[in-house]
């Protein structure tokens, strides 16, 4: 690493200009790595209204920018005497990548161009459950703080510490308990470490011709435990479910004892569920050392699609439709027009024939069934299951976009679609060199208040943009995410030209804030799967009543009096809890 801050990723990955002002994605790890994307800046110039210049960039901290730890000498001690030193670290590079998650302006921008607020004083590896229970009878003996970290993806200020913490605060790093600890085949279920990573955790599984399914976005870095705390959600959770429906029993070790189900049982009837609250408990509560979670076969065959329909409200009436049938795919997304056109400027330049099929099919969409460039949505898919379900789930979605006057697009772009969310992070990172600050934000809406909810959201930004007085064009895209019964998952990335402004970090902030305003008033939630964090916390108050927050906090207060998990997500001493 040239630069002391953290970036998103791995570290053959990032993108890249090349003398021509064509852009590449460095590394052969994805599909929309290694050619060169002609078109990449010009439509982010286009969109933004500004003009990119390759040679002007932000200038990365390449000093250290961190607070001297604080040190309670009698807890080293205790620690020096219980554990090896390979187990502890006071260095700087690792205490400032375990103090921050992936929030672009409120903590990569910070880390890369300013500075973090706080930074943890020690990190501590937990490598067994013995481990986390001596840690935390330290953390009691010696008045510590103690923050769990799982892989630090979290998009909501989750590991944000506290601004009044005075105690010496230990981050306690889960990602060597990376272990299956056993595989019930017949039953379909696992016992699973919380510190593994959903990419060891398919590893691992496929070894012995399982598959867990849950596939976030982030499925490279974030952990079986951070799940949970943040109560996530996968792409293809039509099939799998999300986290919650996939967890059968969880082990929490906390400062008063060991939370958990004594075995795990398909469902139960047995009163109060316990376990129901560690779904985003956030690190409040305690670590999270394993869970059981449901394994299915692998699947036959994997399959993926797309479709084109001409707007996006032709799109949603498909979903709803098609949420209500019987032939859900494991995984399908609307994105909105801005979108879909990005995904275009994405692609490489096309070889001579490639060139001529795509005009053909170009000519085929735009001029003979109308569709206008500016307005058409596309819906990219993933099936999964046998042979026969997938033909199935097939034909029966292709035959119902048609009646929304939807179009097949082939299995490529689906592909490139999905792909093309692993490349998020790093492109937020590529374009905050140029002054571009870039977010992304999620929430869940009623089918019903979809429309209003995106238009409100749109208004709010060209509003806010205009009273910050902001250069170029603010950019906003969205798509439907994940379909319920009831309503969808709505993603959103929004994103504006900083240059010249004055602490663009604080005013991206209150941008997002008036989103999220908009967003509620509009029948969002305050949060789909990214959770609450330090983001949302002032909106916890227009989502439960006043006696809810209070049983929280009396939760919260019975199981660690001495505050010990004191990241303060949602606990007693919160200012807005
Ligand atoms: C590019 C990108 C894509 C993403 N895509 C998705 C997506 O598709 N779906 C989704 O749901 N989220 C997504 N996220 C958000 C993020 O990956 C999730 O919130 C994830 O669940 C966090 O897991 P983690 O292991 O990184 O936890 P961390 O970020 O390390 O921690 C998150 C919180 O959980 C607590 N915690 C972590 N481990 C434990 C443990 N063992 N015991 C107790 N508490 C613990 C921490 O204290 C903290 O409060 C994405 C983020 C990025 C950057």
């Amino acid at each position: 690493m040239k630069t002391w801050g953290h970036k998103w990723g791995f570290a053959d990955t990032q993108f890249v200009i090349n003398e021509d002002r064509s852009v590449t994605l460095t590394g052969d790890r994805y599909n929309l790595s290694g050619y060169k994307m002609p078109n990449f800046l010009p439509y982010i110039e286009e969109e933004l209204g500004i003009k990119i210049n390759s040679h002007d960039q932000q200038q990365e901290i390449t000093e250290k920018s961190i607070n001297p730890p604080t040190i309670n000498k009698d807890f080293c001690q205790a620690l020096a005497n219980i554990f090896p030193s390979n187990q502890y670290t006071f260095e700087d590079r690792e205490r400032l990548f375990h103090s921050h998650g992936q929030s672009a302006f409120k903590e990569i921008y910070k880390v890369l161009y300013s500075k973090l607020d706080r930074t943890v004083d020690m990190v501590f590896c937990c490598q067994s459950e013995l481990d986390a229970k001596a840690i935390i009878n330290l953390a009691i003996e010696h008045n510590i703080c103690l923050v769990p970290f799982g892989g630090g993806t979290n998009v909501s200020c989750a590991l944000k510490l506290p601004e009044n913490e005075k105690r010496m605060v230990v981050s306690v790093d889960m990602r060597r308990m990376d272990k299956i600890e056993w595989i019930d085949p017949e039953n379909l279920r696992a016992c699973v470490q919380a510190g593994i990573t959903g990419q060891q955790l398919e590893e691992q599984l496929r070894n012995d011709g399982f598959i867990c399914g849950h596939e976030p976005d982030s499925l490279e870095f974030s952990t079986l435990g951070g799940w949970i705390s943040t109560n996530a959600s996968g792409m293809k959770k039509n099939r799998y479910g999300n986290i919650e429906q996939i967890v059968e029993n969880i082990t929490l070790i906390t400062p008063t004892g060991t939370i958990e189900q004594i075995q795990p049982t398909p469902r139960s009837s047995m009163g109060i569920q316990i376990q129901n609250l560690l779904f985003g408990s956030e690190g409040n509560l305690g670590l999270i050392t394993k869970a059981v979670i449901k394994i299915n076969p692998f699947p036959e065959v994997k399959k993926y699609g797309s479709l084109v329909f001409p707007n996006f409200e032709l799109g949603v009436k498909f979903l709803y439709n098609l949420a209500h049938n019987g032939f859900v795919p494991a995984s399908i997304r609307l994105v909105d027009n801005n979108q879909f056109r990005f995904s275009q400027a994405l692609k490489p330049k096309s070889t001579h024939i490639k060139a001529w099929i795509d005009k053909l099919k170009k000519i085929y969409v735009l001029n003979l069934r109308g569709f206008n460039p500016h307005q058409m949505v596309a819906a990219t898919i993933v099936m999964e299951g046998s042979v026969q379900e997938v033909a199935y789930q097939q034909a029966n979605i292709y035959a119902l976009a048609k009646k929304y006057q939807g179009l097949v697009s082939g299995a490529e772009n689906g592909h490139r679609g999905y792909m093309l969310t692993y490349a998020i992070a790093y492109m937020r990172d590529f374009l905050l060199k140029f002054y571009i600050i870039g977010e992304t934000f999620e929430t869940s809406v009623s089918w019903s208040q979809i429309h209003q909810l995106c238009h409100a959201v749109d208004q709010t930004l060209k509003e806010q943009h205009q009273k910050f007085n902001l250069p170029g064009k603010p950019y906003l895209s969205y798509r439907i995410s994940q379909i319920y019964h009831t309503g969808v998952c709505l993603y959103f990335m929004f994103g504006f030209y900083s240059k010249g402004v004055e602490f663009p970090e604080v005013i991206s902030t209150q941008i997002e804030h008036s989103l999220r305003q908009a967003i509620m008033a509009n029948g969002g939630s305050i949060s789909h799967h990214h959770g609450v964090g330090k983001s949302r916390q002032e909106f916890i108050k227009n989502t439960l009543s006043d006696d809810s927050i209070e049983l929280i906090k009396q939760i919260k207060h019975a199981n660690d009096p001495q505050n010990i998990f004191g990241i303060d997500n949602f606990s007693r001493d919160s200012k807005t809890i």
